[in-house]
């Protein structure tokens, strides 16, 4: 028989919620306290770097970093904790997450003791924070592979209506959870310049395809999922141990380019429309930190196939979804030069999930490909069912047939030059602390001639 974990026991699993969750916990870090993002309950893993300084492992804790990389030397960390920080003092953190989940929770437990407002630290730690504003955030991890799913049932279908108006959810969907593979190469954190690709495109009236910057750009919310532990070629993984190799969650953006989407995803999906740039927060937001925030997948409606065994587990169905309300936000140039606030372009949640993350990881092994530490997989679009709740400007303007209005009399149908378009996320749950990932932001840059 299982044992209970003993209360305060380093080895607590990453679902069940501990003291590091107390709403009531304050930090000596004032910044965090009543921070949107990152109060002392998120503690979200990253890695940057000031100046020409070397990139290193730190936590977020409000307006600043922990250093982690220095935070070994102060003599306050031992046994699982103490390895944990030693392996973040690197340019990416798959050395640490390699360590699993028993390492990453054992420092975030310590850390948590130490930014409390009672640490008898505070005076050691102070030298090791940085201020967010003068880092450059960097990825996480070294992402080897990245695979972006679909799992966003009322995306699926509106795009699919849009491309294939006879055929728009296929057969297989609410049996398989489809994905397609990315490129790895071409994720970037926010911040990152989105220069306009070019690419081949044909309209359908155009006798022929032509080849220049690409007219439909857009964007895409998503989730990120990042790997923490592999498995071995060959091992697939049950889907009872599905979350035990996910280290945490991230915001993502899977730019695309419709105009060449829709000439070139025939027979193979996604190539080049999507492969130019993929775009994460660099906070990764711990499996630890989300434990309150976890819920009861939505049922499936009424009539619809119950999975193959190999995808079932009724503990994932029971917490597999997020209490998570996303929000997507457009500043033109025009608009940030006025000092006008960005427009809400949408609004809507982790419900939108027709698969969970124990899902797309299950199913993703389940032939015996490997998942690496550092992986990422995207979840797809996460639209909603209700005009506002659009996860992408295809599905808003109707593939540009309904422009939409922008303050100061500008309209759009797709990206323009110069606007930066912002994803955000937020947990909340009654009698728990919200908590964020922090902005995944970039600004469209004209091609490149
Ligand atoms: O062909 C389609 O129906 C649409 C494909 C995609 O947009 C691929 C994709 O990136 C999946 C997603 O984000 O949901
Ligand atoms: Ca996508
Ligand atoms: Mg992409």
């Amino acid at each position: 028989m299982a044992m209970a974990p003993t209360p305060g026991s380093e080895t607590t699993k990453a679902g069940e919620i501990d003291e590091t969750h107390d709403p009531a916990l304050r930090s000596w870090v004032e910044s965090a306290n009543g921070h949107a993002a990152f109060p002392i309950q998120n503690l979200p893993l990253g890695v940057f770097s000031v100046g020409g300084g070397a990139p290193r492992g730190g936590i977020a804790i409000g307006d600043a970093i922990l250093d982690l990389a220095a935070l070994p030397a102060l003599g306050l960390l031992e046994g699982e904790a103490l390895a944990a920080a030693q392996a973040a003092d690197a340019p990416a953190l798959n050395a640490m997450l390699a360590l699993g989940a028993g390492p990453r929770r054992a420092l975030r437990r310590a850390v948590s003791r130490l930014l409390a407002s009672d640490s008898p630290a505070r005076a050691a730690l102070e030298p090791l924070l940085v201020q967010m504003a003068e880092a450059r955030l960097h990825l996480p991890a070294h992402p080897g592979d990245y695979t972006d799913f679909y799992v966003g049932i009322h995306h699926a279908t509106t795009v699919g209506s849009l491309f294939r108006p006879d055929n728009p959810l296929l057969p297989n969907y609410k049996h398989v959870p489809i994905g397609y593979h990315g490129r790895a190469s071409t994720v970037r954190p926010s911040g990152t310049e989105v220069v306009r690709p070019v690419g081949q495109t044909k309209a359908p009236d155009a006798a022929s395809p032509s080849f220049g910057p690409v007219g439909r750009l857009d964007y895409e919310l998503e989730l990120g999922v990042w790997i923490g532990t592999g498995n071995a070629l060959g091992s697939p993984i049950p889907i009872r141990e599905a979350l035990d190799h996910v280290a945490g969650l991230t915001l993502l953006n899977d730019w695309s380019a419709r105009d060449v989407q829709a000439w070139e995803y025939q027979p193979l999906g996604p190539f080049l429309a999507k492969n130019f740039l993929t775009t994460v927060s660099p906070w990764l937001v711990t499996m630890e930190a989300l434990a309150p925030f976890r819920r009861a997948q939505p049922p499936r409606p009424e009539g619809d196939p119950r999975p193959l065994p190999y995808l079932w587990d009724e503990a994932d169905q029971a917490g597999g979804s997020f209490a998570l309300t996303l929000e997507v936000h457009l500043a033109s140039a025009a608009m940030r030069a006025q000092g006008t606030a960005p427009l809400r372009l949408s609004q809507g949640d982790a419900q939108a999930m027709y698969w969970t993350v124990a899902q797309m990881v299950t199913h993703h092994a389940s032939n015996g490909c490997a998942m690496l530490t550092g992986d990422l997989l995207g979840t797809g679009t996460l639209s909603g069912p209700r005009p506002g709740t659009e996860g992408s400007l295809m599905e808003i303007t109707r593939n540009g047939r309904l422009p939409l209005d922008l303050p100061g009399g500008e309209t759009r149908t797709f990206l323009e030059d110069g606007d930066e378009l912002t994803l955000s996320g937020r947990f909340e749950a009654e009698g728990f602390q919200p908590i964020g990932f922090g902005p995944c932001s970039g600004i469209v840059a004209p091609a490149r001639a």
